[in-house]
């Protein structure tokens, strides 16, 4: 699996293409109104033409022209109606564009939480989902309906001149290719800024909310004048580019309109001269060549700026493919491995857990499991994991962990515990190899059958705001009383908690309310686990800070809990690791060998030498 960030090179087949395959019949009906709406431009300027001919060279009486003004109208009419139709088309074109791109970002974040929360800064994400998303309306919007008109009606008009005055044709034919080049060469510089610009944007957002969010931390810390600084560096580059942006965009229109003037004085000069000095030309031919060449240049003009909008927003589109390519590498797994983060959330939190992707929103807190539910046979089959290219590895090979056992995985920090708890939760998928459940691979099972099994206390239990009771009935898809919520408040011991605070239960914690502390929030978690009775209880053991007595509740609530549960506890306390019927020894990422703390010590010296540390440690 490789979640490091691909290189801009390889974005570069498939997402336009494909969200500008949904709608081939738009871009027809674009295409079939554009030819209308040239022949619509041609028409208008023929009447005109024969209309000023008639009225100012003939001196043909009003009356005798009234057909004519007639048709005028109604060209007008017709010419202003497919306009406005372009853009509608163009329009939804692009809110159908944005709404695929934006549920494509939330896909793939939401197909593999875990890691989209680990990756970059949420700030960044939002910036992406939001401004980049926004910022591509432009392609689908103008750019693409001006480039289908302006690659089909000047070329009417061409013809038109061309039949009306060969001169002039070939005038326009000589100087109408200086637009497109020059705007493919500030199209490209135009695009890479584009890109610069919205990773400045992403950084600065990024920082702001992390800064935002960890703000207590900082000034904790004394960081806060850094950060400060830090900040204002973001936006002022977020700034200079987008003023480089602007800059080219002000010398686009400024090149583009001295080409389009040059062009068109070029032409009524040539005209000027055919009609007046050597007087081989009609007044109506030369004013209807006169009235078509604005149209002509006006319109690439028009591609001109389209193309200019349209290459920022392809920096924006290029931007949004990069991120669905980073966070869906071999991170979009099926089944309850990986995606099944998602499909738990779906089901199981309200909206503020399900935003978070929180391990405990994940796995720990959907109801429903019927208690008494027989705890599955768990199966390593050649496991193993990576987090990218020359990032860590996890080996942890094969093994049976059978039903009720309680196992702690035990090692030095880093040595891959969570990472193996998160795949045998089935947050993770395996880069190769399998875990398999009563027999079933993880990643076949269905993810909401097998969270409805688990449970999983992390160290920091997610909390959303509401009340302590609404906490531990989250995620129910069963309506709970609220007897069962008390008993299962007791049981994880946080009735002494409950009965301190001012409104008990109705107590609302989490963002915005009262704090709780690390033990408190475990126990919370606890108690959703004993609503739910799971048949797999994952446990992250705290490493520091639990008063004894918190440590007893926690102890006595897992004991209970694993009455009816294999226990996979990721051990830090060597009462916890003794206690294990199977000790998991991991190092480096590989699985160096499993057994009870006996046979361990006899076998594994590493095992030996970090039991050793920790009674010295605890003797110390
Ligand atoms: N998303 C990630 N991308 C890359 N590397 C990661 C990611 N998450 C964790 N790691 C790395 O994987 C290694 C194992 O991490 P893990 O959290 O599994 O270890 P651990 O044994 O649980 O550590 P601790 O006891 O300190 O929690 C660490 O080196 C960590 O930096």
């Amino acid at each position: 699996m490789k979640t490091s960030k691909p290189r801009r090179g390889r974005a570069k087949s498939g997402l336009l293409p494909e969200l500008m395959a949904a709608h081939r019949k738009r871009t027809l009906l674009i295409r079939l109104v554009s030819l209308v709406l040239g022949a619509a431009t041609i028409g208008q300027a023929v009447l005109l033409a024969e209309a000023v001919q008639r009225v100012f060279v003939e001196k043909a009486a009003p009356a005798a022209l009234l057909f004519t003004f007639a048709a005028l109208l109604v060209v007008m009419a017709v010419r202003t109606l497919l306009a406005h139709a372009n853009g509608q088309i163009g329009l939804r074109i692009a809110a159908d564009a944005k709404k695929e791109l934006r549920a494509r970002l939330l896909r793939t974040l939401a197909a593999n939480p875990l890691l989209a929360a680990r990756q970059g800064q949420t700030g960044g994400k939002v910036s992406l989902a939001l401004d980049a998303v926004d910022e591509a309306d432009g392609y689908f919007s103008q750019y693409t309906p001006k480039m289908i008109e302006a690659s089909i009606i000047p070329l009417l008009i061409l013809i038109a001149v061309f039949v009306v005055h060969v001169p002039s044709g070939l005038i326009l034919l000589f100087t109408a290719p200086f637009i497109p080049l020059f705007m493919a060469l500030i199209g490209i510089q135009t695009k890479h800024k584009s890109e610069e610009k919205f990773e400045q944007l992403a950084a600065f957002s990024g920082t702001f909310l992390d800064s935002l969010q960890g703000l207590v931390t900082l000034k904790l810390f004394g960081r806060a004048k850094r950060q400060q600084q830090e900040i204002e560096r973001s936006s002022l580059s977020y700034r200079d580019a987008t003023m480089d942006i602007l800059r080219v965009a002000f010398t686009n229109t400024f090149a583009l309109e001295t080409i389009v003037m040059l062009g068109i004085g070029i032409v009524a000069l040539e005209l000027a001269l055919q009609l007046v000095v050597f007087q081989t030309m009609q007044f109506h031919a030369a004013f209807l060549v006169l009235l078509l060449v604005p149209e002509f240049y006006n319109l690439l003009k028009n591609m001109g700026t389209a193309f200019h909008g349209g290459r920022t927003s392809l920096g924006a589109i290029r931007n949004i493919e990069v991120a669905l390519a980073a966070n869906g590498t071999g991170a979009a797994p099926t089944g309850a491995g990986g995606g099944s983060g998602a499909a738990a959330l779906d089901t199981s939190m309200p909206g503020a857990a399900k935003i978070n992707g929180d391990a405990d929103a994940a796995a720990g807190t959907s109801h429903g499991q019927q208690p008494g539910a027989l705890p599955p046979l768990i199966e390593l089959r050649g496991l193993s994991f990576d987090y990218g290219q020359d990032a860590f590895s996890l080996h942890a090979g094969s093994l049976e962990i059978e039903p009720g056992m309680q196992i702690a995985i035990a090692g030095k920090s880093g040595s891959g515990k969570t990472t193996l708890l998160h795949l045998i939760a089935g947050l993770l998928p395996p880069s190769s190899g399998e875990v398999r459940i009563a027999g079933r691979e993880l990643t076949r099972i269905n993810e909401d059958d097998w969270f409805r099994r688990v449970s999983y206390i992390t160290q920091h239990p997610y909390i959303f705001a509401g009340t302590v009771a609404d906490n531990i009935a989250i995620g129910a898809d069963r309506d709970v009383s609220r007897e069962e919520i008390v008993q299962a408040g007791e049981a994880a011991g946080l009735s002494a908690l409950a009965a301190e605070l001012e409104h008990g239960y109705d107590t609302v914690v989490g963002d915005g309310g009262r704090g709780l502390s690390g033990g408190e929030k475990q126990r919370l978690a606890l108690a959703r686990a004993f609503l739910k009775r799971p048949s797999v209880l994952l446990f992250d053991e705290p490493t520091v800070g639990l008063d004894l007595h918190t440590e007893r509740v926690l102890m006595r609530a897992i004991a209970e809990l694993s009455r009816q549960a294999t226990v996979i506890t990721i051990a830090h306390r060597l009462h916890t690791i003794r206690q294990a019927d199977r000790i998991l020894f991991m190092e480096q990422g590989r699985l160096m060998g499993s057994g009870s703390h006996d046979e361990l010590l006899h076998t594994l010296p590493a095992y030996a030498q970090m039991i050793d540390i920790q009674r010295k440690g605890v003797t110390a």
